[in-house]
């Protein structure tokens, strides 16, 4: 809400001003991410580091301001947890037709206040005997 009377880039905002942030905008600016739209994790990275010159989606993500999302350290903790975990056990590809070779698989999302993508196919399997070991071992 805006306190007093404000100018945005030209915009007059009056006193009392309902203001949302445009997050979807804010993290798929093409002035700022190349190909905003293609799924590119290794933007964020430099020699295997962050790269602190690109924006970091923690801007916007999870919102802004006093009421910015107080789970986002649980979460963003939890997600490396997760994704980590799978990854270090299971091999994940795309579809394959009927003759066993790789599908093109098409990154689609869902339009709306909560964008996903819809059911695709894919392969998941353990990266190695030792890895279904663990697994199998984890599911007793
Ligand atoms: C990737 C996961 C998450 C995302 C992207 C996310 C995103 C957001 C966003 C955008 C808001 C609105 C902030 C605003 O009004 O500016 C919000 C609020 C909130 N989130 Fe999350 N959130 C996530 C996970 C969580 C988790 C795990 C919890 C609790 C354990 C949580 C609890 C809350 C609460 C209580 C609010 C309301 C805060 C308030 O209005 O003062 N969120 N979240």
């Amino acid at each position: 809400m805006a306190t007093e009377d404000d100018e945005y880039d030209g915009y007059f905002i009056p006193k009392g001003t309902a203001v949302i942030g445009a997050a979807w905008s804010i993290l798929h600016d093409p002035e700022v991410f190349e190909a905003p739209e293609e799924f590119r994790p290794e933007r964020y990275l430099k020699d295997g580091q962050i790269d602190p010159g690109v924006r970091d989606p923690v801007v916007a993500a999870f919102g802004f301001g006093r009421r910015m999302c107080p789970g986002r350290y649980l979460s963003d903790n939890s997600l490396y947890s997760i994704v980590s975990s799978v990854l270090a056990v299971y091999n994940i590809n795309g579809p394959v037709d009927e003759l066993g070779k790789p599908k093109q698989l098409e990154a689609n999302y869902t339009s709306g206040l909560l964008s996903y993508p819809p059911p695709f196919n894919c392969t998941i399997e353990p990266r190695s005997k030792a890895a279904e070991f663990l697994i199998r071992g984890l599911s007793d």
